[in-house]
């Protein structure tokens, strides 16, 4: 499946046309987009005019201009820095930006939204019209001048920010959105993106798969999974659900099943100790992938949620299986179907979790533990993990191969991609 970065909700290209060039392919010195942009074949918002604003707003490194940030209201030739300007940025500045910038845009060039809307399943443009149909009647001088207040915060924001976090240099194992260690006979596999809450994208479920697989055959005795941040994880990133391939919603959703069954699967079959070490909120399939480690260690400050029927889906990573026999078929059903969120001392009552530590003394007192785990005889835990999880297995993948199945037709609901839609455009409401 195509990886999709997280703006590909704004910059992905209509299906029916070749796609816009990735910005390492375009001229360092491309000339500035026209104010004036044509209507799109499509005949709504002008799909070629946002992957063309969004793309070039991303990409064309031009010479510093300096805004006028005294005068009252922005000038023609302000907001022409402004989109200048926006083009130096050296980070993706977010969709949540990238829309409030696209909806600025149109409204001081063309003044309020006068598209129709477009349907449900039309997630991008979906996205885009709530956004500038959002700005109501703002006039055009207010949207310009907010176009370039909004700019102008950004370059100083986004410069500040661009320090790497720490620990987030570790380029050298060559993931993109893990961080994977391996030391004192722990492999430590940590979600790394932080700014997402460690939300799954696409990239970030093969990288796992990888990392697993590697850990699989290295020298360690026990793996460890944890996220760096305050969340654990958010679950499935939702913009997963934005790019569309040329086979449409189908397609989108049968991939998405070969992946999350394969996925699954390499939990399943992991055959050293897999710990988690939940340092704080776990989301969805964060949270039912648990049953299929060996040891689940919380933070007090995590929680665990599986909003399934509100998502308009249903419960993969096996859990559906496992759920029940952890903590009895009621206590699942609470969680699974009702999106019942536990707190780690619930989820520790109900079998999910092994034990709950008070997070000042969370990763001190784990790392002191899984350090003495990992001293033991590694061939003596890995038979010991095959005796008790082995006659499993195969029940397992067939569970795994069933919820794939019923989630992939739960993709193609209502239900779910008003779901999506909703998370998606919340804040794009200006
Ligand atoms: C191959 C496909 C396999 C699919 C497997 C099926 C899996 C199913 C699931 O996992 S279902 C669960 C899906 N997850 C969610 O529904 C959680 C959605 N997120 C939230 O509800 C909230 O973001 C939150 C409660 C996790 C955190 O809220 P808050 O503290 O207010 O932070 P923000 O919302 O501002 O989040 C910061 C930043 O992260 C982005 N983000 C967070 N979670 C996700 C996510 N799951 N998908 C995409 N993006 C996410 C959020 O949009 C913000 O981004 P921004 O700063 O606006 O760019």
């Amino acid at each position: 499946m195509p990886q999709a970065p997280a703006w590909a909700l704004l910059s992905a290209p209509p299906r029916t046309q070749a796609p816009a060039p990735p910005p390492n392919l375009r001229s360092p010195r491309a000339p500035a987009p026209p104010l004036s942009r044509p209507r799109g074949s499509d005949g709504a918002l002008g799909l070629e005019t946002c992957t063309a604003l969004v793309s070039e707003v991303i990409s064309f490194p031009v010479v510093q201009l300096h805004l006028n940030r005294t005068a009252m209201r922005a000038s023609q030739k302000d907001f022409e820095n402004a989109m200048s300007q926006v083009k130096l940025l050296k980070k993706d500045p977010g969709n949540e930006v990238k829309l409030k910038l696209y909806a600025l845009y149109k409204q001081a060039t063309e003044g309020p939204c006068n598209m129709p809307k477009p349907g449900v399943f039309d997630l991008i443009n979906k996205a885009k019209w709530d956004a500038w149909n959002a700005l109501g009647s703002l006039p055009k001088e207010t949207a310009r001048q907010n176009y370039v207040d909004l700019v102008s915060s950004l370059s100083s924001s986004l410069e500040s920010s661009s320090q790497v976090e720490p620990g987030t240099d570790r380029k050298s194992t060559g993931y993109e959105t893990l961080m994977v260690t391996s030391e004192d006979g722990i492999t430590k596999i940590m979600l790394n993106r932080p700014t997402k809450k460690n939300a799954l994208n696409v990239e970030m479920y093969h990288e796992i798969m990888h990392a697993l697989k590697a850990a699989s055959k290295d020298d360690s005795a026990i793996t460890v999974l944890t996220g760096n941040g305050d969340y654990y994880s958010s679950g499935n990133d939702l913009t997963n659900f934005t790019d569309i391939p040329p086979g449409g919603v189908e397609e989108k959703a049968k991939n998405g099943a070969i992946l999350l069954r394969e996925f699954v699967g390499c939990f399943i079959d992991f055959p050293k100790p897999l710990i988690a070490v939940v340092n704080g909120p776990a989301v969805g399939i964060s949270v039912t992938l648990l049953g299929l480690f060996d040891a689940v260690y919380a933070s007090d400050r995590a929680t665990f949620h599986t909003p399934f029927s509100h998502l308009g889906q249903s419960p993969e990573g096996c859990s559906s299986y496992t759920f029940p026999k952890i903590m009895s078929p009621a206590k699942a059903t609470e969680m699974l179907v009702f999106g019942k969120k536990l707190t780690a001392g619930e989820a520790c009552a109900q079998g999910l979790v092994t034990e709950v530590f008070p997070d000042s003394t969370f990763q001190k007192e784990v790392w002191t533990r899984l350090k003495a785990f990992a001293k033991l005889p590694p061939n003596a835990m890995r038979i010991s993990k095959e005796i008790i999880r082995n006659r499993e297995k195969e029940k397992l993948h067939a569970v795994n191969a069933e919820e794939c199945s019923v989630l992939q037709g739960r993709w193609l609901s209502d239900e779910c991609m008003n779901a999506v839609v909703n998370f998606l455009s919340r804040k794009s409401k200006l």
